[in-house]
């Protein structure tokens, strides 16, 4: 972006990780390496480190929607992302805001189950973004647990993928991406992506780390960034798995379980080292 041009603006809807990896911290670190200006509605604040989820307090829902308005009326929006919304009063608050005064593009992290296992949503909530949020979507980025929620099917392999990702575009979003991170081996880097179509598989190398906290929200947040920039969502998706490739390739080894990937690849051979 040259000097003087103003950077379009991003809206993350998410919750707050203590530790840095996940959430609102990855997605306003993904923004910013894509030179745009982030601007985020907390849903919630978690106790969180690199081992897990110790505590999780919630918003009240008028301060989340509060947060989207103070944004809306003042910046413009060119994209925005949800993220964790932890329960049935906050979803049915956003979904009411944005249908009424829709954004121009929404990205739909179905956040339910991280990869470590913890669930991050309530129980009766999950009807409630199957049913309200994700027909909202431009597009639906589930990984392998919630696409199993939503389609209601195990997913095991390549195959699995494709015919959930279909099922799930049934369900309202304008596109779907199942992530295969939480697959074994080699189909750990391949996701698909489905718009009514043609299933289009998304693969990139595996990266052999355990240090992969936050893909998922690092994932969704660069799409939203790219389509911020006025990308195509495709194009949008497949700009931001090469990004989290690469951030998966620089991850931090930090704290005693698994780390964050790293953000500064961007930076590490640009002017901060000359
Ligand atoms: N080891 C890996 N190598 C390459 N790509 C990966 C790896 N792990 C995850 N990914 C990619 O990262 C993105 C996020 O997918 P993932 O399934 O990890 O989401 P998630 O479970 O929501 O994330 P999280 O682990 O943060 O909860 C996808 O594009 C996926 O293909
Ligand atoms: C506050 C918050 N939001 C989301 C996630 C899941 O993130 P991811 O799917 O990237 O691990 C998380 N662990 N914490």
């Amino acid at each position: 972006m040259s000097q003087g041009m103003q950077p379009p603006i991003a809206l993350t809807i998410a919750g707050s990780d203590s530790g840095g990896g996940a959430g609102i911290q990855a997605d306003l670190k993904t923004f910013a390496m894509h030179c745009v200006h982030g601007a985020c509605a907390l849903t919630c604040v978690t106790a969180q480190n690199t081992l897990g989820v110790t505590r999780v307090d919630p918003l009240a829902p008028a301060a989340v929607v509060a947060q989207i308005n103070a944004v809306a009326i003042d910046l413009g929006i060119a994209a925005a992302k949800t993220g964790m919304l932890l329960n049935r009063d906050i979803i049915s608050a956003v979904v009411d805001r944005l249908s009424t005064d829709p954004l121009p593009a929404l990205v739909v992290d179905p956040v339910m189950v991280s990869r470590t296992g913890a669930q991050l949503i309530d129980d009766d909530a999950v009807a409630l973004m199957r049913d309200r949020l994700l027909p909202l979507a431009t597009v639906a980025t589930p990984n392998r647990y919630e696409a199993q929620l939503l389609a209601g099917q195990a997913i095991e392999s390549l195959a699995d993928l494709i015919v959930a990702a279909k099922t799930i575009w049934q369900l309202g979003p304008q596109a779907v991406v199942v992530k295969g991170g939480g697959l074994p081996g080699d189909l750990r880097g391949v996701d698909v992506w489905f718009a009514g179509d043609e299933p289009v598989v998304l693969r990139t190398e595996t990266v052999d780390t355990p240090h992969t906290h936050g893909t998922g929200c690092s994932l969704s947040a660069a799409i939203a960034a790219n389509l911020a920039l006025g990308q195509a969502p495709l194009a949008a998706t497949q700009a931001a798995k090469t990004y989290v490739t690469q951030a998966l390739h620089h991850s931090l080894a930090i704290g005693q379980g698994q780390g964050p990937i790293g953000h500064f690849f961007p930076l590490l051979n640009g002017w901060l080292n000359g």
